[in-house]
């Protein structure tokens, strides 16, 4: 939790008058968020661009100034989370489900920046489930195709129903154990009809804050 805001704060001093700023999405964002909403009341002047209900909801409570996606050409900066991120800053994303807004999002940003706790920086992206967006009505074929590529694919469900995301989509959480290839398996998961988006995010992040106990380092992809 103080990794979290550690990251968070540090992340929202980026942010700068007149900047369009992408908020993404989940527990890590949130102290971006509310830092924002902060700084807005002390006069700071920013646009802002959600990746979610959720975000949208705690945004618009702390008076943030949003404009809907389909209005956006460019994003000055977004921040976001991250379920993993590895040493060439590709990461998983999706632990919340807004992983396809929160890709396009970062399509038009310029900077991408993200914020984790320490536990999210690993060596190889994989010890988490990566969750892949689909279409719902072929869940039953690509959870058995999956199967069939060896990996372990799982619905997510809320309570007794499958979870559905903003988009009202499915989401597959797949074991993959490590990967070795984020990107080819990205493009491998991305050919297969009905697969909308997966959570593989491959160089996405220019920055990543990583909150510690005593405050946040920053972490740049040199790509
Ligand atoms: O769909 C959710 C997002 O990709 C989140 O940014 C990600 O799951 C990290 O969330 P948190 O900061 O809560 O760990």
């Amino acid at each position: 939790m103080e990794e979290k805001r550690h990251a968070g704060i540090l992340a929202a001093s980026f942010v700068k008058d007149g900047m369009t700023v992408g908020l993404g999405t989940g527990s890590t964002v949130y102290h971006v968020i509310v830092r924002l909403g902060e700084r807005v009341k002390e006069g700071l002047r920013i646009r802002c661009v959600s990746t979610s209900e959720a975000t949208t909801e705690l945004a618009e409570s702390l008076g943030l100034d949003l404009i809907p996606m389909s209005e956006v050409l460019n994003i000055d900066m977004t921040i976001d989370g991250a379920d993993e991120v590895d040493r060439s800053c590709n990461g998983i994303k999706g632990g919340g489900g807004a992983l396809l807004h929160e890709k396009l999002v970062a399509d038009i940003s310029r900077i991408v920046v993200w914020v984790v706790d320490s536990s999210k920086i690993v060596e190889r992206l994989g010890a988490f489930p990566l969750p892949i967006e689909i279409v719902p009505f072929f869940h039953m074929q690509l959870i058995s195709k999956l199967e069939g590529m060896g990996f372990s694919p799982r619905l997510r469900m809320s309570g007794s129903c499958p979870f559905t995301t903003d988009e009202n989509n499915y989401i597959i959480d797949l074991e993959t154990g490590f990967i070795e290839d984020p990107e080819g398996l990205h493009r491998k998961l991305k050919l297969m009809p009905g697969v909308i988006e997966t959570g593989l995010f491959i160089t996405t992040a220019d920055i990543v804050v990583v909150g510690s106990k005593d405050g946040a380092k920053v972490l740049r992809n040199t790509r």
